[in-house]
């Protein structure tokens, strides 16, 4: 099988700021692959990097067998959460339209079968009953669920989400998700998810990337979301609990980030 993404002895710094080095890494088609990590870990400079808007500092990334490059149509994008301004006169569905046509220059596809996918993915994300309201009159989640019908509506290869439940109700997380992931199980896309918390996901992902402290863990759920390789990222003593399908991290430190001066380069674990 051909990954859809490969990275190879990848390593991301800012100044002294070590990320992550000598990722060696390739995420399949039909793959759910989550991102996790405290915040500043380098998740979303994880997805900035395969969208070829962030230089790795040394190493290799490819998608689909070829150097990443920006505006990429093989990929669909649902970035971190940022209100519309209130007078954003573009309608609900206007957005979504764009992820259908929109890089044909501004020349709109016309016809029916335009207008019936978007009817479909706005009812797909629930938002049929705003779809002619303008998005800066929209709450924060509503504006949400339209992203993601957005990036959807390419029916892209590979699914770049960063935290894309972020101001969801329980309800539309669980919709949101699933959504995602029929994407990637139905129609074969490789899915990266940045996430802080793996629970609203953890019947979907096959592995993870657990990014802390400069250092990072690759490998199914279970394989990284345990005490002992949580508590060496972390560099002090964490606790996972499993309940009911459930994983709990407990002692997480109180600063988030830690910095390893002499960061060890992580195992790549699950291959
Ligand atoms: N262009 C840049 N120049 C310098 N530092 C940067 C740059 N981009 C990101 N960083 C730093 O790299 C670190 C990782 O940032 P990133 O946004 O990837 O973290 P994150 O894991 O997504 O965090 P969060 O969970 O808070 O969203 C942060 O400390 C950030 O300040």
């Amino acid at each position: 099988m051909t990954p859809l993404v490969s990275l190879r002895g990848a390593s991301l710094k800012f100044g002294k700021r070590v990320l992550w080095e000598g990722l060696d890494l390739e995420i399949n088609p039909g793959e759910f692959f989550a991102v996790l990590g405290p915040n500043g870990s380098g998740k979303t400079s994880f997805l900035k990097v395969l969208l070829g808007l962030q230089e790795l500092h040394s190493g290799h990334v490819e998608l689909g067998g070829r150097p990443v490059e920006r505006g990429s149509r093989q990929i669909g994008y649902i970035p971190q959460q940022k209100s519309f301004a209130p007078d954003t006169p573009l309608r609900a569905r206007d957005l979504v339209g764009l992820g259908i046509d929109g890089h044909r220059w501004g020349l709109r596809l016309s016809g029916k079968s335009v207008n019936r996918r978007i009817d479909e993915l706005l009812d797909l994300v629930g938002a049929s009953d705003y779809a002619k309201v303008p998005l800066g009159q929209l709450s924060g989640g509503e504006q949400q669920r339209l992203r993601v019908a957005q990036a959807l509506a390419s029916e892209p290869q590979v699914l770049l989400c960063d935290e894309p439940l972020l101001s969801l109700d329980l309800h539309h997380q669980l919709a949101v998700s699933a959504l995602i992931n029929q994407q990637c199980h139905e129609r074969n896309s490789a899915v990266v998810f940045v996430t802080h918390e793996i629970n609203p996901v953890i019947d979907y992902v096959d592995r993870v990337l657990y990014l802390a402290g400069g250092q990072f863990r690759v490998g199914t759920p279970e394989e990284v979301m345990t005490t002992e390789v949580l508590s060496e990222l972390y560099d002090s003593h964490v606790e996972v609990i499993r309940a009911n399908g459930r994983i709990v991290v407990v002692g997480l430190p109180d600063a988030t980030t830690h910095f390893h001066d002499d960061a060890h380069t992580g195992s790549a674990e699950g291959h």
